[in-house]
């Protein structure tokens, strides 16, 4: 099975505060908290990914310029019935007011208090990277 190749932003306010969003029930791992993001389309780069998933998703819009935009950690992770590598990003700077503009519920958490168990398995490496980061 080939691993989906999935653009993550991980975004942190001054406050040590970082956005997440509920996946839908329906879909893969729904109902779970996520770090918000999607799929990298054919012909598109990882960043251009991660720049138009949070723009769809949550209304954010991303610099993604060099100095604003950090590669923090790739996790490879088969699920039962998927396979998925994620590409995680720190974000430093971004415009606009997060909001579930897919319905779904959207909170700036923070870190020190988020729980791994409420995340998809994959993300239990990422929170741990944040943590050992900050
Ligand atoms: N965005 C995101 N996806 C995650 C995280 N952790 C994790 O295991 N995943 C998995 C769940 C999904 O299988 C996959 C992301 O796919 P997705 O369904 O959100 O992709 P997408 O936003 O492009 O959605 P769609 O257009 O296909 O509906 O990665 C995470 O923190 N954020
Ligand atoms: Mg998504």
């Amino acid at each position: 099975m080939k691993a989906v190749h999935v653009a993550v932003a991980v975004i942190l306010d001054q406050h040590n505060k970082v956005l997440v969003a509920r996946r839908p029930e329906h879909l893969h791992q729904g109902g779970l908290l996520e770090f918000p993001g999607g799929k990298v389309e054919p012909g598109e780069t990882v960043l251009a990914a991660l720049q138009r998933e949070l723009f769809e998703e949550v209304g954010v819009q991303l610099d993604i310029s060099e100095d604003a935009t950090h590669p923090l950690i790739q996790i490879e992770h088969h699920y039962p019935d998927k396979h998925v590598l994620l590409d995680v990003w720190r974000v430093s700077r971004f415009s606009g007011e997060a909001q579930g503009r897919e319905g779904q519920f959207v909170a700036w958490l923070d870190l020190n208090e988020l729980d791994p168990e409420a995340f998809p398995a994959a993300n239990r490496e990422i929170i741990a990277a944040l943590r050992q980061a900050n």
